[in-house]
């Protein structure tokens, strides 16, 4: 985040100066997916040039595998992105390009690569602006001025060679002073807390473990594949698997990253891992990604080693009265899922709102910086900055609290450890097999090409309500899993009354699933405020126009 943040600050006018602790390109299992709606924030930035050359892949949409079941989940066409950029000004030069690219490619794409390329890349762009210096070194503490606690700066360690400036406070700490300082620390931030006492800590509630299966027969190029785990209700001894997701990174090599539930995953040290992977992925596996799992699980590839990292979830809080001098952002301050790939797509909406709303007055990309169009902040006026955060924090729910529900809803379904989130599960999975609306709906809200918490809650409850009807009318499927579904009788008139205590559980189960994400990202309150300032804007533009704005009612 920090690079791209520091790129589009620069170009709107900022003088910046970034630390990063380690300027070789990360090897990480993180971030390699990029959902069309990062693409197009990438864009927006200016900074679609950091995906070439990278040995990067074109995803046109997801593939799910349940048993010997799948359902193809293509991304929409391009003209759904017309209605998506909700809350910005839509310039007629952009609604221009925008029907120029439809007319040539039709379809929203996403991208995969390796991590470390495409954080090289966006380093590489961010240094080449004159007014951005990047320093390789550790940041080690955030200075604030001891009477109003404003932070003020950091002390930080260069790598030896990498600077002559700064007060010298030991052989090589340096001071570092700025009128707004940035934190970007990532997942396991060590500024969190200091700057953000009141929020909560991350919940682990698994681990995704990372493999690189090399030349793997795709069953679906181009896809990203979901595979769910077959059968119903696990024994409570057996641990069993979440979701696996596999998409390609290049050419020759595929990314694996299988969810293994519970706080830690078995040791990788003794081997336990290894044979955990092996009893439990194999057999949700489609057969032709058998041979390169078999060969992964074996490789003696430094890189290719198995990795995990913990999936987290952080609600985001507001800043801005807490601590002054400094904005905390990307993982350090919300986290969600990685099942849906959406957090570089958060980061990239977030730099972009940044951007506009602090930014230094000239245009970035297609993006207007500065709070009235091109207003040059003063960022050594708190109360300008407390301002800025608070828009911050409600204009960025419109996608990140989506994307953050999404993720979290989903892998609550998709992990399914008990019979009503199976029930569900089920449910969800021939909800997409209707097709039409059923799966578009759901494919833009996933690829953040129009997030919208109205369709989100309503896609949900839609599954719920549809799950509950597979359960009367086609309860063999959900007893035992789909593969085991022929073994199973039909229901007799007695167990109606059976199936109808079950669908109340079923609902109640949903509801549990979706209310507290929807409460702690406060989506309900910005549908609220939403509500209400769409209701000014209409009052606005029908007394300066006298027109109808149908358009933006129907948000
Ligand atoms: C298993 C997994 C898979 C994921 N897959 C995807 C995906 O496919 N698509 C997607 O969009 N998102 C994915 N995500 C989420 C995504 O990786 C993050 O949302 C994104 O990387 C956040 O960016 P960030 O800049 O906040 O943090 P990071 O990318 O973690 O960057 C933090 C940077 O800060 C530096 N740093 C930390 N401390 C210091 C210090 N003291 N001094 C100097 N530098 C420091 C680090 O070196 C690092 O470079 C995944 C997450 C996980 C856990």
């Amino acid at each position: 985040m920090l690079s791209s943040l520091a790129y589009s600050l620069a170009k709107s006018g900022r003088k910046v100066l970034i630390f990063e602790r380690d300027l070789t390109p990360p090897d990480r299992i993180v971030g390699e997916l990029l959902q069309p709606g990062g693409c197009m924030r990438l864009q927006r930035l200016g900074l679609q040039h950091c995906l070439d050359n990278i040995d990067s892949f074109d995803v046109q949409g997801y593939r799910v595998f349940w048993g010997s079941q799948s359902v193809d989940i293509p991304y929409p066409e391009r003209e759904t992105e017309m209605h998506w950029f909700e809350d910005e000004k839509r310039s007629p030069e952009r609604l221009q390009k925008l029907e120029e690219t439809n007319r040539l490619d039709k379809r929203q794409e996403g991208r995969s690569f390796h991590h470390g390329r495409f954080v090289d890349s966006l380093r590489r762009a961010a240094i080449a602006q004159d007014n951005v210096t990047m320093i390789e070194g550790a940041v080690n503490e955030l200075l604030t001025c001891a009477s109003t606690g404003r932070t003020l700066g950091v002390r930080a360690t260069p790598r030896p060679g990498q600077t002559n400036a700064g007060d010298k406070r030991t052989a090589e700490t340096f001071d570092y002073f700025a009128p707004l300082t940035f934190i970007a620390d990532g997942c396991f931030s060590k500024f969190r807390r200091q700057l953000l006492p009141e929020a909560l800590q991350p919940v682990v509630r698994s681990n995704f473990v990372g493999l690189i299966l090399e030349h793997a027969d795709m069953p679906s190029p181009g896809h990203g594949h979901v595979i769910l785990r077959k059968g119903g209700n696990l024994r409570a001894d057996e641990r069993g698997v979440g979701p696996v997701l596999v998409y390609q990174l290049s050419k020759d090599e595929t990314r694996m990253l299988v969810d293994v539930p519970g706080a830690k995953p078995p040791s990788m040290a003794n081997g336990e891992l290894k044979e955990y992977l092996r009893k439990h992925v194999t057999p949700s596996l489609p057969l032709q990604l058998l041979p390169s799992f078999n060969a992964a699980l074996e490789s003696q590839v430094p890189s290719h080693r198995l990795r995990s990292m913990p999936c987290s979830y952080l609600p985001p809080k507001s800043q801005g009265t807490q601590a002054e001098g400094a904005i905390i952002a990307g993982d350090a301050m919300n986290m969600r899922h990685p099942l849906t790939g959406g957090g570089m797509t958060v980061a990239l909406n977030d730099v972009c709102i940044l951007t506009e709303l602090l930014g230094g007055g000239k245009r970035v990309g297609e993006i207007e910086t500065g709070i009235d169009g091109l207003q040059v902040i003063d960022l050594s006026e708190w109360d300008h900055i407390r301002k800025a955060l608070k828009t911050w924090h409600w204009k960025r729910k419109g996608v990140a609290s989506v994307i953050n529900v999404l993720a979290q809803a989903l892998y609550s379904l998709f992990s399914a450890d008990d019979a009503s989130l199976e029930v569900l599960k089920t449910g969800c999975f021939k909800y997409f097999e209707l097709g039409g609306e059923r799966l578009m709906g759901p494919v833009v809200l996933l690829a953040a090409i129009a997030p919208s918490p109205m369709l989100l809650v309503y896609h949900f409850f839609s599954v719920a309500f549809y799950s509950i009807y597979v359960l009367f009318t086609q309860p063999r499927s959900l007893t035992k899993g789909i593969d085991n579904a022929a073994s199973i009788s039909e229901p007799g008139l007695l167990q109606y009354p059976m199936l109808a205590v079950r669908s109340v559980m079923v609902f109640a189960v949903a509801c549990r699933v979706l209310l507290p994400y929807m409460f702690s990202e406060a989506i309900l309150v910005y549908l609220h405020r939403k509500t209400h300032d769409i209701a000014k804007y209409c009052t606005n533009r029908r007394s300066l126009t006298g027109s109808d704005c149908s358009y933006i009612c129907s948000k």
